[in-house]
């Protein structure tokens, strides 16, 4: 007999078993968000149930194969703890459109009392996040509450600049206002006298260390995804290991790559604010006839039902799927030499 060497390949479904039951779909965005028209998305049914593989096309494969790892992790795997919820408050997610597009993109959420808006878009300025924001309030209420993203594309002075401006609307938090740790954290003791908190998203899912942001107390909350961090269990080690309130997001998921993220968020001890979980609203199809839009500002922790007629009608063009199962190839391949 061999020695009893550990070889993690076989721990691994292999790449066609990833692939044995694969649907590539492109679906049309409700309006135009990261720059995109449409998402792309990879429907992977495992022994455990659908998964989703949808990194970002730009993204490179040691990144994208995290996300794959988590899909892997859904799909392959049973949750290794029991949910504590079985709803999940949500907010709706407004991009940077024209002010007079603002009702018609909130209105696909129906009923949320939070809204994250997109700021510091590349071609606007500041006064266009002010009347942004201005008009969110005024359409929400003093009730509602507002949290910003702005990607990081603020330097140190524009962020603290931008929220001195912005604050007078009542912030629930910023998300990820510079890009860097570093800044994270000088803007935040610059505006330690202002009570408007600083959550970090890119500083923990595009990190190679994901909780240096926590450890460097750059920030007073994390928002965690689970694609990118590896699927459910990983996240929630490395909120536990944050030590700050999380709140769980999308990435532009289908309501299966949602579901993840409900699964994740279901499974947190604590659940301070709503979660990034509403996205679903900006899809104009999904893969399923229920999908994960929000109902009264929540959405349900459940497997989702796949819509094989989703599934055919919204196929991406064979080039398109082609990528994609050589995309899964190659991640699947770098997750060997990664668990080594
Ligand atoms: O958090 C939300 O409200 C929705 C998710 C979201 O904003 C998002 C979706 C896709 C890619 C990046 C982001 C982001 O938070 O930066
Ligand atoms: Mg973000």
């Amino acid at each position: 007999m061999d020695a009893p060497t550990r070889d993690d390949r076989h721990e691994l479904p292999s790449v066609d078993a990833l692939l044995a039951d694969s649907h590539v779909v492109r679906i049309p965005l409700a309006t135009r968000f990261r720059g995109l028209e449409h998402r792309e998305a990879v429907l992977l049914r495992g022994p455990q149930g659908w998964a989703e593989f949808s990194p970002f096309v730009e993204y490179d494969d040691q990144e994208a194969a995290t996300w794959l790892a988590a899909a892997i992790a859904t799909g392959w795997a049973p949750p290794s703890t029991p949910a504590l919820r079985d709803q999940i408050p949500v907010n709706a997610t407004l991009p940077a459109v024209p002010l007079d597009r603002i009702p018609a993109v909130l209105s696909r959420f129906g009923e949320c009392r939070t809204v994250k808006i997109k700021v510091a878009e590349r071609g606007q300025t500041l006064a266009d996040d002010v009347d942004r924001v201005r008009e969110t309030r005024r359409l929400l209420g003093p009730a509602g509450r507002i949290r910003l993203d702005a990607n990081g594309a603020w330097n140190v002075d524009e962020a603290e600049h931008a929220i001195r401006e912005l604050e007078r609307f009542d912030l629930e938090y910023v998300e990820q206002p510079c890009a860097s740790v570093a800044e994270l954290a000088e803007l935040r003791r610059r505006i330690r006298r202002i009570d408007v908190p600083i959550a970090a998203d890119e500083s923990v899912r595009k990190a190679s260390d994901p909780i240096a942001v926590a450890r460097a107390d750059a920030v007073d909350l994390v928002v965690i995804k689970a694609a990118p961090l590896g699927g459910i269990d990983r996240a929630l080690a490395i909120v536990a290991e944050a030590g700050l309130p999380a709140v769980v997001s999308s990435a532009l998921d289908t309501s299966v790559g949602l579901a993840m993220g409900a699964a994740l968020a279901a499974r947190l001890p604590e659940l301070p604010y709503d979660c990034g979980l509403g996205t679903a609203a900006l899809l104009l199809s999904d893969v399923t006839r229920t999908p994960l839009i929000p109902t009264d500002g929540t959405i349900p922790v459940a497997a989702v039902d796949i819509d094989e007629d989703a599934l055919a009608r919204l196929a991406a063009p064979d080039e398109r799927a082609a990528w994609w199962r050589a995309r899964i190839a190659r991640c699947r391949e770098l997750l060997v030499v990664g668990a080594t």
